[in-house]
């Protein structure tokens, strides 16, 4: 599913059409921590799961979930972080026990790490050495910044970005509260001559105080508090009690009917598995 619009016209059909195929089969993220397997057993079979690195744990423990989850029959993407290897024959040998799970697909960052820990400083090295290497996975996803990134000018992004494309099968845009936004970057992308699938990341059901906390962790704590004082695009974002994607979807189906090239849904659970698919269950039924 490579455009959701084709055969959808504008207005309100074609964006209720559009809602349904968006929440058709959506990606799952999920960070690796010790209850990974229980977690998963929330979901659909056959899900496609994406596992996150964070500096803190290392890509080891990124791929060892990966291995498990791709054992339970998912479809399992770790993210692999550039700058959290130590070095080529690290990379090659995360590639390699993921080759033997039968993992078909990675996500590729740079990493939250400040300093790289090795050879690798960003996500591009990491894409040329996995091709260096003759170990690129038949799949390969890179990230994207609607709103922008903290500390990486849009210029980079957009530069950095255009050559991705290259190594790279489609983009995941990082969590974002304002669905035009999203809209727009799609557009600019291919303006700017980057075709790439375009799949919409959004959070899932998460307790409103924790997508704060994680949203600052991870540089989208001034996204986020903008969303809480615009109603309408994401309004109960931060209210007190759980966050729902319901508004944020519905605007991003919209921008899709009018136009905007989006591939799919990545839904970034925070590892909050259950609401989130209790909640896509219940807005499949109202899309329907
Ligand atoms: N959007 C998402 O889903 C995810 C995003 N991230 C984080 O987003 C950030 C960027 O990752 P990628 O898009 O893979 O970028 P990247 O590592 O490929 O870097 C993009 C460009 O920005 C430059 N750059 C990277 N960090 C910088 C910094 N701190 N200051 C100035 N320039 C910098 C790089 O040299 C490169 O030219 C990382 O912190 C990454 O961990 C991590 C996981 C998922
Ligand atoms: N800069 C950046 N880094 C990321 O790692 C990242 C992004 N952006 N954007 C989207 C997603 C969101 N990410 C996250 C962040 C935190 C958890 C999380 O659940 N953290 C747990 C602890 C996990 C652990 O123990 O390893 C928490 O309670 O903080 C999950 C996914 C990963 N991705």
């Amino acid at each position: 599913m490579d455009h959701l619009t084709d055969g959808a016209g504008e207005g309100g059909a074609g964006a209720r059409t559009t809602l349904a195929a968006l929440l058709a089969d959506p990606r799952f993220e999920v960070a690796p921590t010790a209850d990974v397997l229980d977690l998963a057993s929330d979901l659909p079979a056959g899900a496609t799961v994406t596992v996150t690195t964070t500096p803190r744990r290392g890509v080891a423990a990124t791929v060892a979930a990966a291995e498990a989850l791709a054992a339970r029959g998912f479809a399992a993407v770790p993210h692999l972080a550039a700058r959290s290897l130590r070095d080529r024959a690290e990379l090659a040998e995360h590639l390699d026990r993921l080759a033997a799970a039968g993992v078909r697909e990675v996500f590729v960052v740079g990493g939250d790490a400040r300093e790289a820990a090795g050879q690798l400083p960003d996500g591009l090295a990491l894409l040329r050495v996995m091709e260096e290497l003759g170990r690129r996975p038949p799949r390969v996803g890179v990230p994207s910044y609607p709103d922008g990134h903290h500390r990486i000018d849009d210029d980079v992004l957009w530069a950095d970005l255009r050559v991705k494309q290259f190594h790279a099968d489609y983009t995941v845009t990082q969590l974002c509260f304002d669905a035009d936004l999203v809209g727009r970057f799609a557009r600019e992308a291919r303006a700017r001559g980057i075709d790439l699938p375009v799949i919409a990341g959004v959070p899932g059901v998460v307790d409103a105080a924790r997508l704060l906390r994680l949203s600052v962790r991870i540089g989208v704590a001034d996204a986020a508090r903008f969303a809480r004082s615009h109603r309408g695009t994401a309004g109960s974002l931060l209210r007190p009690g759980r966050h729902t994607p319901d508004e944020l979807v519905a605007g991003l189906a919209a921008g899709a009917a009018a136009g905007a090239d989006l591939a799919g849904l990545h839904l970034y659970t925070f590892n909050q598995v259950a609401p989130t698919v209790r909640w896509l269950s219940r807005a499949r039924r109202a899309a329907a």
